[in-house]
């Protein structure tokens, strides 16, 4: 399997870092429009095969995108990171520029990948990609509730003294202030968290996870990388190797949960041909009251990107 991934910043060469020491790709393509940078990164990369044991062999490129032709999957991390004081938002008018010129070069080299977007404002540079690739919804889809989710089940986790590995939790939504967490879905091996936690430590832990980017942009002055390449790259896993895994995921919504045209987090199964399938989850008024919510914050950014066009 290839992967591409457009970006050698922060996120993007952490990224290829995941990919290629857990082996999930034979080729991983890192590319960049910085002279040198990603062919540097790719590199080193790979000089680190034989100290922990990988072969997947790791190649960098300043802007040639014939080096991608047929890739599998697409990673487009390019653009700018926010920085103190901004929202994800103020990032539009330059991401949605990159997001369409890198998007143009790689579906002209690689017309059956998928692409995950991980570029802010997350969900509208979704809607960028989608709208420029004329690929299919379930084929253009963006990260950020693999991210979301694993910051409030690692909050969860600091306070219950446990394992976040037995933290289990959806959130749905758009990648923002609006993200709408569902303690009704969460469980700690298996007992739902309500029985675990008092009603006020929830709610406070619901909202840090909502502020948790901005939170990382304060403490460092750029945005996080960790957690969020490693985020992507499980997404890549789980269509590599046709995992049919469960996690939100950005797409366009067609009809589920009642809406139409709109890029949104949504629970889905994740395989080998992309969103296999929308998971609906039956939500409760207030649930709905909250994703609407975030439905409209993101149609309003969405409208920019029109007006721009
Ligand atoms: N979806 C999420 O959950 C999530 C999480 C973290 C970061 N992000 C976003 O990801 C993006 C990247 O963040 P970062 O921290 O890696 O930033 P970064 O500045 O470290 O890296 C961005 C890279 O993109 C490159 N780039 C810019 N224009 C390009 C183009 N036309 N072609 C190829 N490469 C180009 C830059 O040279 C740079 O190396 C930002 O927009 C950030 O907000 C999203
Ligand atoms: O917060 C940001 O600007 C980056 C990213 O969306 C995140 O949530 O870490």
């Amino acid at each position: 399997m290839k992967v591409t991934v457009v970006g050698a910043g922060n996120v993007g060469a952490t990224c290829a870092d995941v990919l290629a020491y857990r082996e999930i790709a034979n080729e991983v393509v890192l590319v960049d429009i910085k002279e040198g940078v990603a062919e540097g990164k790719a590199l080193d990369i790979w000089q680190k095969a034989p100290i922990n044991l990988y072969d997947t062999r790791t190649i960098g490129s300043t802007n040639d995108y014939e080096k991608t032709a047929g890739s599998d999957v697409i990673v487009i991390t390019s653009g700018l990171p926010r920085k103190p004081g901004m929202t994800r938002d103020d990032l539009i008018s330059t991401n949605a520029g990159i997001v369409k010129s890198v998007t143009e070069n790689v579906v002209k080299h690689s017309p059956d990948a998928i692409i995950i977007i991980v570029s802010n404002p997350l969900d509208v540079m979704t809607y960028q990609a989608h709208l420029t690739s004329k690929f299919p919804r379930t084929k253009v889809i963006g990260m950020a509730g693999i991210l979301d989710t694993a910051r409030y089940r690692a909050f969860l986790a600091e306070e219950l003294n446990v394992s976040p590995k037995d933290i289990q939790a959806v959130l749905m939504g758009g990648h923002g202030d609006t993200m709408v967490p569902l303690p009704r879905y969460t469980t700690v091996g298996g007992i739902p968290v309500t029985e675990l936690i008092d009603e006020d430590k929830l709610d406070a832990i619901i909202e840090r996870t909502k502020f948790g980017g901005g939170e990382l942009v304060k403490l460092m002055g750029t945005s996080a990388w960790y957690a969020p390449g490693s985020a992507a790259a499980q997404m890549v896993e789980a269509i590599v190797r046709d995992q049919k895994r469960v996690f939100p995921v950005c797409i366009k919504l067609d009809g589920e949960y009642g809406i139409n045209d709109c890029y949104l987090g949504v629970p889905v199964i994740l395989g080998k041909n992309g969103v296999e399938k929308v998971i609906e989850l039956d939500l409760n008024a207030d649930e709905k009251a909250l994703l609407e919510t975030s439905r409209k914050h993101v149609l309003e950014v969405m409208s920019v990107l029109d007006k721009n066009a």
